[in-house]
């Protein structure tokens, strides 16, 4: 049978009509059927059975993995009820079906308290719906992100047209630079899907062992993705014009434009998926399993290494203390809202304010055990695993200031963006906008809250860390409503986010909800990607002038 034929039948569950997704499901019910004929009986012992045998049932395993996926997380019905049927009587021949690993799409975020795709509003089943069709899955990132349905419809056409539509990269390059980019923060959930895709889409496969075995063309974008991801105001022309003088190796405009978005795009949503703790995709490796539940545990071995144990004890204590955190920060938004009409501080003393908090935020430390060395699987996509943020933050590297008065993404970056690779401009813009404007006027169990100001202060602290300054903002404001342990959270999730654990997720912000903590990580995660942006985009201006 064709390769495509097969694409194309998975493809077709994303369809609209439903009898076209009824006559992929029976096509794929068929194929399972004559995969476990195949395989004939399943051998007691483990006797080895014959290689081709062997190589059957990892198939048969692999499209077992899938059914279990859809019947799960497919958004039609139809297809889930089906997928359940398939596993059903697959099982019932004595053949072992798997089960999910874990506790749905976040380690962080009780199951019950995301979304359940049969379960959702019409508004949220339609992007559903989008979302499955252009890739389908629907994965644990766009189901936490579920909590905010117009960032995720917005969220999703970006990143559709960034990977699908046309543009100047070839699509199995866009998928290639995915995974040069989650790898360079260990983002292993990431890096599995862009495999998979980067496959799909006819990658070659002796790519994937390490970026020297990728085209030339890509592996000067080693240095870019790095700086980027670590440092990016030491960013300059220079950078840009080697890629671009690269004799036949050369990038074009149009085409590092677009690698720089999707770099961008990658750095920051490894920051997501390691800020809100997501899991494995219940097809993909580690998001399911094909072992009976064992009767004697409760729960994994690794949840009780990750202090997911019994926590009711330790949680009663916190909340405790956290009370009265809320009412605390909400007078000190109303006290600041009053003296900002009063006093003004000099430019002298907001320079300082400025620097101050710079300098401070580079010495929040981020990590509560020491050095993880990346899993070579993941590190030989890049070179110089060991580069990472902490090198220069122990140092005390100075980070010189960017001021937004100079360039700016809404009067340089946007336009530049849209001039060379047409409606992407746009598109980030709305995004931005999205993640900037989004408010329900809630803190925690207060309503009609007018939260810009602590919405602000989060954004600019964020791009303080990356030394750009916004002159007319007075960044005393952020000591005053950012605390400790939320620095520390966000120091970790924007710069170092395969170090975020459970406990820092926990710690900042103990009675706000899973929601407000998922919204704070949109902010987090847009503001990243803004000031990566900004200074690639002002290298690629002064490389242009
Ligand atoms: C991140 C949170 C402070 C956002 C808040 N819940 C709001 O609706 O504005």
């Amino acid at each position: 049978m064709a390769v495509q034929d097969a694409a194309a039948r998975w493809d077709a569950l994303g369809s609209r009509d439903a009898s076209s997704r009824d006559a992929a499901m029976e096509n794929i019910h068929q194929e399972v059927m004559r995969r476990v004929e195949g395989i004939g009986p399943i051998p007691k012992a483990p006797s080895s059975p014959p290689a081709t045998a062997t190589g059957l049932a990892s198939d048969l395993n692999n499209i077992l993995a899938r059914v279990l996926m859809l019947s799960k997380r497919c958004p039609y019905s139809d297809v889930r009820e089906k997928c359940k049927r398939i596993l059903k009587s697959v099982q019932d021949l004595g053949v072992r079906i798997p089960r999910p690993l874990g506790n749905g799409p976040s380690r962080f975020i009780p199951e019950k308290e995301i979304l359940q795709v049969s379960k959702v509003d019409t508004r949220t089943q339609t992007i559903f719906e989008d979302a499955f069709a252009a890739l389908g899955r629907l994965d644990n990132i766009s189901l936490v992100m579920g909590f905010h349905p117009q960032y995720l419809e917005s969220f999703l056409r970006t990143q559709h047209y960034l990977l699908q539509m046309d543009g100047p990269l070839p699509l199995h390059y866009r998928h290639y630079i995915g995974i040069m980019a989650a790898a360079r923060h260990q983002c292993s959930y990431l890096v599995n899907l862009h495999v998979n895709d980067f496959l799909q889409v006819g990658g070659d496969p002796k790519w994937l062992n390490g970026l020297d075995g990728a085209p030339q063309k890509l592996q000067a974008l080693g240095e870019l993705n790095k700086i980027l991801a670590h440092r990016p105001w030491l960013l300059t022309k220079a950078h840009i014009e080697s890629l671009l003088k690269a004799e036949e190796h050369s990038w074009s405009l149009a085409e590092l434009i677009h690698a720089v978005v999707l770099l961008t795009h990658y750095h920051s949503l490894s920051s997501f998926t390691f800020g809100c703790g997501i899991t494995p995709d219940i097809h993909t490796e580690g998001g399911h399993t094909f072992r009976p539940p064992s009767l004697s545990s409760g729960y994994c071995v690794c949840d009780i290494a990750n202090g997911n144990g019994n926590g009711a004890l330790e949680e009663m204590l916190g909340n405790h203390q956290a009370s009265g955190e809320v009412e605390v920060l909400m007078e000190r938004m109303k006290q600041l809202q009053e003296c900002r009409d009063e006093e003004e501080a000099s430019q002298e003393e907001m320079t300082t304010r400025f620097e101050r908090e710079k300098t401070e935020s580079m010495l929040v430390s981020t990590s509560e055990d020491e050095e993880n060395v990346p899993s070579r699987d993941i590190s030989r996509h890049f070179e110089d695993p060991s580069y990472g943020y902490k090198d220069f933050s122990r140092r005390g590297e100075h980070v010189p200031t960017f001021r937004v008065q100079d360039y700016s993404w809404e009067d340089h970056g946007y336009s530049l963006v849209n001039r060379l690779y047409p409606d992407v401009g746009q598109l980030l813009d709305e995004k931005f906008q999205i993640a900037f404007n989004l408010t329900y006027n809630t803190m925690a169990m207060h309503q009609g809250v007018d939260t810009s100001m602590l919405r602000r202060a989060i954004w600019n602290y964020i791009h303080c860390m990356f030394g750009i300054r916004y002159d007319d903002y007075d960044y005393g404001e952020i000591n005053q409503l950012l605390d400790r342990s939320f620095k520390v959270y966000i120091k970790t999730m924007v710069c170092s986010p395969e170090k975020t654990t459970k406990r820092m997720y926990e710690s900042f912000w103990r009675q706000f909800q899973h929601s407000e903590k998922v919204h704070v990580n949109l902010l987090l995660m847009e503001a990243r990607m803004q000031a990566e942006l900004l200074y690639a985009l002002r290298a690629l201006t002064q490389y242009m002038t």
